[in-house]
């Protein structure tokens, strides 16, 4: 097993050309990730430096390589074009918070007229995530909220299928116009790409298609603001997902799991990397519950990782009906059971998120 005191130690070793000081102490290592015989972080320096270090990424890449037992190492080199929010660097590592970055009270890379962004995210693929974005957008504006909803899956963007809208998004003064369906007004990574090209979309050129249709996109205007933005964030834990929960400023985020064991160890691990980049976990909904995957594991789960338990979404016909036809279940079926269940989380969120 390799540990994290190794990494960090190693890494160390390679210098940060511009302070001397090796990369950890220089607090240029973000969201380290160590498991299994995997390392990966990410290195942000100012788009000038990007030349500059492009060496010292190889460099550390070519020394945790070396270590015995590592198979996969990642390296992602960013460059900083915005001003991270404060809370976020208070979050840092303490060699992260005494280096000399500016810091500024608001971010600049908020999207502009939107009050709270809330990411739906899952360990694991298939859990139904983009179902309960969906879903749980809907809620929302039926509690009389205006909300958006962004579909930040590069790996398989569903939003199109699940909302029925399709076609690029229109430009008016240089912004991109949200299509409008059910009462949210939504982006999709698969509105912008053709056929499966989201599927290869890499960490640093996903965060920046992020980026774009969260500030890009007219979500609101300063009379009428966008209440929430529900982001549809890609399955999993990795380097994407890191590099996307840094980049994105995120007022909190709720864990999407099944029952199953399995599932229940990658909330775990979302739920982790939330905590490192200073995003409260709003709570953990149990999908699919019921006769196959068996009831009651995520509500455990959410008790041991001492964060909201949300409720239960039963395996059901009609919600994977509605996904598939375009119209979410809680749309189709307004008084339904579905429906309910998603109208008590978004009570929990419109509390969570003093909205
Ligand atoms: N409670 C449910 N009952 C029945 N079917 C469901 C339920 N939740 C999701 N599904 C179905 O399961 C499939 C996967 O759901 P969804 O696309 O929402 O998952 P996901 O976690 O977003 O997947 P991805 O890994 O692609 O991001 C879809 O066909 C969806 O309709």
């Amino acid at each position: 097993m390799i540990d994290r005191a190794t990494v960090t130690a190693v890494l160390d070793t390679v210098i940060d050309p511009k302070s001397g000081k090796g990369l950890v102490q220089a607090g240029l290592v973000q969201g380290l990730v160590v498991e299994n015989g995997r390392a990966g972080f990410v290195v942000e320096v100012p788009s000038a430096d990007t030349a500059l270090y492009a060496p010292v990424r190889d460099q550390a890449e070519a020394a945790l390589k070396a270590i015995e037992g590592m198979e996969r190492v990642s390296v992602i080199l960013t460059a900083e074009t915005v001003v991270k929010p404060q809370r976020r660097t208070a979050s840092l590592s303490p060699q992260a918070v005494d280096q000399n970055r500016p810091k500024a009270p608001v971010p600049t890379d908020r999207p502009a007229h939107v009050k709270r962004v809330l990411a739906v995210a899952s360990g694991k693929g298939g859990v139904g995530k983009s179902t309960v974005s969906v879903n749980l957008a809907v809620a929302l504006a039926k509690r009389g909220l205006s909300v958006g909803i962004l579909d930040a899956d590069v790996y398989g963007p569903s939003m199109p299928t699940m909302l029925g809208i399709s076609g690029k998004p229109a430009y008016e003064d240089g912004q991109m116009v949200p299509h409008e369906a059910h009462g949210l007004k939504a982006m999709s990574v698969g509105l912008l790409t053709a056929g499966n090209d989201a599927m290869v979309w890499r960490g640093p050129m996903a965060s920046q298609a992020i980026t774009q249709m969260l500030t890009q996109t007219r979500w609101g205007t300063a009379e009428k603001p966008l209440d929430v933005l529900v982001v549809d964030l890609p399955p999993g834990t990795g380097d994407v997902q890191l590099t996307l929960i840094q980049k994105t400023p995120l007022d909190g985020a709720v864990i999407v799991s099944t029952p199953q064991e399995v599932a229940l160890a990658d909330a775990r691990r979302a739920h982790t990397l939330f905590e490192k980049v200073g995003v409260p976990t709003l709570g953990l909904i149990e999908n699919m519950s019921g006769d196959v995957f068996g009831r009651g594991g995520a509500e455990a789960e959410a008790a041991r990782l001492g964060v909201a338990y949300l409720g239960d979404l039963p395996l059901s016909a009609s919600v994977r009906e509605g996904g598939d036809a375009g119209v979410p279940v809680t749309v189709a079926v307004p008084f339904g059971e579905a429906a309910e269940r998603f109208d008590a989380v978004a009570a929990a969120m419109i509390e969570a998120l003093s909205l």
